[in-house]
């Protein structure tokens, strides 16, 4: 007997076209987290009894267009971040890889660049160090570079005046101050930082000045890059009292969620 539910092969619904392009997120997390103070690295030191990079990368892995996350571990310590990969399960849809990272971030986001396979056709930066970015702000950058971006950062408006100086030969000394920008026209960004992959790949490649972000690569080739808004909880722990107001802001959310 036939089974009159099922479609026959005239009336099937239609598959939905093959992506063949997928996302991928590069972690940098080979840091020491100097201005933290002394202690493990920077990525593995605990949020709440779980380590900083576990948070990064659930964050990243809660996106639904998240299939590959690439963690870049301090250069000694990627059996140890596999490890922990391995005991804090990321969702069934998202693989990773772990390989070891290099001096600088501009180093480390590098060699997490050269691990991807070649059908990740969109790529983003996330610093380990912003651990609890929610995911609509991944989302949202994912989706400005499906629409034809090239290269999409999320960011703030800024709360302080800010002052270009020119900077004290020796510490501690008064800097004059060169030039006050028009604090409407700025903004403090943050990651992740979406990208076409070819994009990233030009910069990474092109690019051999100092830079404190990957966007920023971007712009010295020319292209555009454009803003999205970013998060207040997509902040990035740098010094101790950025580890209270991160666990304050896990305590906030389990009472949020009610447990
Ligand atoms: N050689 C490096 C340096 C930094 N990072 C990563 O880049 C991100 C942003 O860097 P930052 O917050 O400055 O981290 P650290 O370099 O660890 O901090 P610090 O400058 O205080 O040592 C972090 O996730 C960090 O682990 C990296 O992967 N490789
Ligand atoms: C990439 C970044 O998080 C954007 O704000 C930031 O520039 C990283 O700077 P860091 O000094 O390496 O933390």
């Amino acid at each position: 007997m036939s089974d009159v539910s099922r479609p026959s092969t005239a009336d099937a619904v239609p598959e939905a076209p093959a992506v063949t392009t997928r996302t991928a997120v590069v972690i940098p997390a080979a840091g020491r987290g100097v201005r933290l103070g002394p202690g493990a690295p920077k990525a593995l030191r605990a949020l709440n009894g779980t380590p900083m990079l576990i948070h990064a990368a659930r964050a990243m892995a809660a996106s639904r267009a998240v299939s590959l996350v690439v963690v870049v571990a301090p250069p000694d310590g990627a059996g140890e971040v596999k490890s922990l990969l391995d005991a804090h399960a990321l969702p069934e849809r998202t693989d990773f890889l772990v390989v070891p990272g290099g001096e600088t971030r501009q180093e480390s986001v590098k060699l997490g660049l050269d691990a991807l396979p070649s059908d990740c056709g969109i790529v983003l930066v996330h610093d380990a160090a912003r651990p609890l970015v929610p995911v609509d702000t991944v989302d949202a950058v994912i989706e400005a570079v499906r629409e034809g971006a090239a290269a999409v950062v999320p960011a703030l408006p800024l709360a302080d005046t800010v002052k270009e100086v020119e900077p004290a030969a020796v510490p501690g000394e008064p800097e004059p101050v060169v030039a006050t920008p028009e604090r409407r026209r700025l903004r403090a960004v943050q990651t992740p930082q979406g990208f076409d992959r070819a994009t990233l790949l030009r910069a990474h490649e092109t690019v051999t000045d100092d830079v404190t972000d990957d966007a920023s690569m971007v712009e010295q080739l020319g292209l555009p890059v454009v803003v999205v808004p970013g998060h207040e909880e997509a902040f990035k722990v740098t010094r101790p009292l950025d580890l209270v107001l991160a666990e304050a802001v896990l305590a906030r959310r389990r009472l949020n969620d009610g447990f």
